[in-house]
């Protein structure tokens, strides 16, 4: 159907999204569309809301806006340390968009995401009931928790560890800011603007160093470029038998890891929801800008003898080294 706006989209009642997307999301909460800290912490935020799941049943609604709509209960949870700055500015904007407060953050995540280039364009459905209350503390994995924990959550919210290290694909687009006291915006890999594979290389390589003053923070592990955070839950999870040829494949294979991210946040963003009530509005969503070039290479300065692979049964690929001197990552 061709909406008032002008768009088009199969179901007219995703006609009221695109005003949302265009006005209140990319116009004001992304600053003009772009995959800054808004977008990033968008994502982050879809995850800290759905994963209040349990597939045996008492622990949240799942992907139901609880984290938004009850943020100064969830918000308390250690977990979501720093997620009060997404909450704040999507509060306002949330109750301005007529939407529930689940649709809005999935909506937003989605919109979001897509202004990251590389990122998949992510599915939206739109339907969500109000949630009904907040989700209960300790659903949410923390960097300090060991892979027997970090699956097992996963494993309870209905993920396998080979979706849980599709998920985490979001890491590209990525960075801290509570886990150093007084630095924010510490990437996780040297390109946090942009959804490419190179976190899976970069998480792999051997660590020597530690952003900020310097000092190790719990759930921080060395890492091997000046100004990058390396968490310590993506570098076991990197190296356990259980989730390294998960992780490992995601290296330089940008169709496999978008086609996994997007498949794993479609199940996500709806956790714990009834889908024959809710309604297909993807095409609502942008399309991201797809990568000239995703073929990654190795920083500057490292080698194929850097990577520590953990995945016997699986070749690495030769990746090419960035000419020049060691670089460093600047916050964003
Ligand atoms: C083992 C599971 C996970 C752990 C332990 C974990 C942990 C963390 C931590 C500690 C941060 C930094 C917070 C800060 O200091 O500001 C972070 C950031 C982030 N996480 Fe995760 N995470 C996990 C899974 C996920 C998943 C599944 C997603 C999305 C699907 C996600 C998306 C993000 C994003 C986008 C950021 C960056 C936020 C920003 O830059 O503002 N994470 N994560
Ligand atoms: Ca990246």
């Amino acid at each position: 159907v061709q909406c008032p706006t002008g768009q088009t989209t199969a179901n007219a009642a995703c006609c009221a999204l695109f005003p949302i997307v265009d006005d209140i999301l990319q116009a004001q909460l992304f600053d003009g569309a772009q995959c800054g800290e808004e977008a990033h912490s968008a994502l982050r935020l879809s995850f800290h809301d759905a994963i209040g799941f349990s597939i045996h049943g008492g622990k949240g609604g799942g992907a139901d806006g609880s984290i938004l709509a009850f943020n100064k209960t969830e918000n308390a949870f250690h977990a979501n340390g720093g997620i009060d700055d997404i909450t704040d500015e999507q509060f306002p904007l949330f109750q301005q968009s007529g939407l529930s407060a689940g649709d809005f953050l999935h909506l937003a995540a989605a919109v979001g995401t897509a202004n990251c280039p590389g990122a998949p364009r992510l599915k939206f459905f739109l339907g969500r009931p109000p949630p009904v209350a907040p989700a209960p503390d300790l659903t949410v994995p923390e960097p300090t928790d060991n892979v027997t924990s970090i699956l097992a959550r996963f494993a309870d919210a209905g993920f396998s560890p080979q979706e849980a290290i599709a998920l985490l694909s979001s890491h590209t687009v990525a960075a801290s800011d509570v886990i150093d006291p007084g630095h924010t915006g510490i990437p996780f890999d040297s390109t946090p603007l942009v959804f490419d594979t190179q976190v899976f290389l970069e998480v792999l390589l051997k660590g020597s160093m530690f952003p900020g003053d310097g000092v190790p923070q719990p759930g921080e592990v060395a890492s091997p470029i000046a100004g990058e955070m390396r968490l310590q839950s993506d570098s076991v999870l990197a190296r356990d038998p259980r989730t390294a040829c998960f992780w490992q494949a995601m290296i330089n294979n940008q169709e496999f890891m978008t086609s996994s991210f997007k498949a794993a946040m479609a199940k996500l963003q709806v956790l714990g929801q009834d889908k024959s009530k809710l309604i297909d509005c993807s095409d609502v969503v942008p399309v991201p800008k797809v990568l000239a070039d995703p073929i990654i290479k190795l920083p500057p300065t490292f080698s194929m003898s850097d990577i520590q692979a953990s995945c016997p049964q699986l070749r690495l690929p030769t990746l090419a080294t960035q000419s020049g001197p060691a670089i460093t990552v600047a916050p964003v």
